[in-house]
């Protein structure tokens, strides 16, 4: 036990029996995190309306060479499906995914808000006729000139990757993504140069170099944009963030752990986030954690607002 915990003194309430492990559901292993953190999570599951944004992959989602099979690991999809229930309580995957790709890949709970393409894309998922999710969205709308541009990126983005064994270019629709994670390491270096210096010095392009990648992207949102029109949106009195790359650093800016949010660094690297975790694994812990203070605090919360009204 690492935090002074009222809710479990009467000792009805064993927090922190469990296990660490993958799998392993709540009660949970708080033993294993960081008390800063874990006092964190109290103060922000108090306040009465939260955001809970979380970055997909290397954060739900472990980090692997192909991006077709990324999957949620199954304990950080539990407590996912947990908060998405709980009133007052806004869940966003925020990603650099194009937003149909995330929800066929994120299994989310219906209705969950998924922003895509870095804060481009708005949506929620959706279960369609057939059963399968979906994304419910308005489609991205590219000027004229922005859609020329991305098409001109992916033709010459292709030209350099082809003779590079491994790299591919990933089409998205506010972007082209060029992967060099299956590469050789010199010729990953020696792409990622040809890449800068051609297409991505290129007028209007944004260029965001991520794990693995360069994106080339062609409107200029970023996450932290995306995380501040949300919580407006939903009037959200703290936010958590996690994210694992260099893009959710934008989302980190916005917050401030001093008020109460909670900017989550996941993984190793320079980071403004006020709070850190070693990976998606440790990720799964926290969410669980934060699902468990919520559903205890909540009801406190909606007793205090019936009184005052
Ligand atoms: O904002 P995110 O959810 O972190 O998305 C950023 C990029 O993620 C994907 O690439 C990364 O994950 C791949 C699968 O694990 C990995 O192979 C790659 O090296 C990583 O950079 C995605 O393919 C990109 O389009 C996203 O921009």
């Amino acid at each position: 036990m690492t935090h002074p915990d009222p809710e479990t003194a009467d000792g009805t309430i064993d927090g922190d029996a469990g296990v660490p492990g993958p799998g392993v559901s709540a009660p949970l292993f708080t033993a294993q995190l960081d008390p800063g953190l874990d006092e964190a999570l109290h103060r922000f599951v108090a306040h009465p309306r939260i955001v809970v944004g979380l970055d997909f992959d290397g954060v739900l989602a472990p980090l692997v060479l192909d991006p077709t099979t990324s999957r949620v690991l199954p304990a950080s999809a539990e407590a996912v499906v947990r908060l998405a229930g709980l009133p007052d309580v806004e869940v966003a995957v925020v990603s650099g995914r194009d937003a149909e790709d995330l929800v066929a890949l994120a299994d989310l709970p219906d209705k969950t808000r998924v922003i895509g393409s870095h804060g481009a894309q708005w949506g929620r998922s959706a279960v369609g006729p057939d059963g399968a999710a979906r994304l419910a969205a308005d489609p991205v709308d590219l000027t004229e000139d922005q859609a020329v541009l991305r098409a001109e990126l992916l033709r010459e983005t292709e030209a350099l990757a082809a003779p590079v064994d491994g790299a591919w270019v990933q089409a998205k629709p506010t972007a082209i993504v060029v992967h060099t994670r299956p590469a050789g390491q010199e010729q990953a270096e020696t792409l990622t140069r040809q890449v800068l210096d051609g297409p991505g010095a290129r007028e209007g392009v944004r260029v965001i170099l991520g794990k693995e990648v360069i994106e080339l992207a062609v409107v200029a949102v970023t996450k932290g944009d995306a995380l501040l029109e949300l919580r407006s949106a939903v009037g959200a009195d703290a936010a958590l963030y996690a994210g694992d790359d260099t893009t959710d650093e934008d989302a980190f800016t916005v917050l401030d752990a001093a008020t109460g949010d909670v900017p989550l660094k996941v993984g190793d690297g320079a980071t403004r986030a006020a709070y850190r975790v070693a990976d998606p694994d440790e990720l799964s812990a926290v969410l669980l954690r934060l699902a468990e203070l919520r559903e205890r605090v909540r009801p406190a919360i909606s007793q205090e607002t019936d009184t005052f009204p």
